[in-house]
């Protein structure tokens, strides 16, 4: 009952995609990257903390945060991220343990995916029950963000650096999605994965687990 899984794998390995493909399976989604832009809303203690320490010109004219210039900022200095780190971690992971206690406590048989870049790097892992991770090799991921994000190739491999190496995170995830190949593929694989952890699930349950 209320099952977590935990997704995630390096920038732009394809966690989005493979979440919608959870969603669409009936997964209710708990997005990392979004609780993150929440947590920076104007008036908020977080944003002011931010401001604070990277100054003004980190807000735009209409005083919501400017993600560009503060990415700008932290992805080429790991001081500077370090510093944001310790200002927007605990407050996301906050949020996050709230949510998932809200669904784990709500007696829903629904699966909940925590998409998380940076479940690792939180120290997350504790709080989900198996942990999936997209992988993808190295220069697909480097092409895919530079198109994606429209980053240079260094600012695009300074961000891949600025994670846990994903060969890592592959060493320690629970089930692995390889997603060098087609979307297609990648699905095909989600759907696997989604029937066996059913099946799995189905063995605790009547084994009394
Ligand atoms: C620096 C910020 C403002 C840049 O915003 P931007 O809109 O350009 O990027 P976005 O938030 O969409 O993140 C894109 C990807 O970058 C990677 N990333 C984001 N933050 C970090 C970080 N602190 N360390 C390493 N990688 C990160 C993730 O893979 C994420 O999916 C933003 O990334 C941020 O607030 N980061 C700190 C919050 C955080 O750690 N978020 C990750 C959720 S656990
Ligand atoms: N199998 C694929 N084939 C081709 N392009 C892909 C594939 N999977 C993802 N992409 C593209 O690569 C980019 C990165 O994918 P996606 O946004 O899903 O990554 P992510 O892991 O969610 O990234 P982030 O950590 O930044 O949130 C996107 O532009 C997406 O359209």
């Amino acid at each position: 009952m209320g099952r977590v899984i935990g997704l995630t794998g390096g920038i732009a390995s394809g966690k989005s995609l493979v979440s919608a493909y959870l969603r669409e399976l009936g997964a209710q989604i708990i997005d990392a990257d979004e609780i993150a832009r929440r947590v920076v809303q104007p008036g908020g203690p977080v944003l002011r903390e931010i401001v604070a320490e990277f100054g003004d010109a980190v807000l735009n004219a209409d005083g919501t945060l400017n993600r560009k210039e503060l990415g700008r900022i932290v992805f080429s200095d790991p001081a500077k991220l370090d510093r944001l780190n310790r200002i927007i971690h605990p407050q996301i992971l906050a949020e996050i343990k709230m949510l998932l206690n809200k669904h784990r406590k709500s007696g829903s048989e629904r699966i909940a995916v925590l998409d998380a870049p940076l479940l690792y790097e939180v120290g997350g892992e504790g709080l989900v029950d198996e942990v999936w991770v997209v992988d993808v090799d190295y220069p697909t991921q480097l092409k895919r963000l530079m198109r994606r994000d429209n980053l240079s190739e260094e600012d695009a491999r300074r961000r891949i650096a600025a994670q846990i190496p994903l060969e890592e995170k592959v060493r320690r995830a629970d089930r692995v999605i390889d997603n060098r190949s087609t979307p297609e593929d990648t699905r095909r694989q989600v759907r696997r994965l989604w029937e066996e952890l059913h099946r799995r699930h189905r063995v605790e349950s009547t084994s009394g687990k």
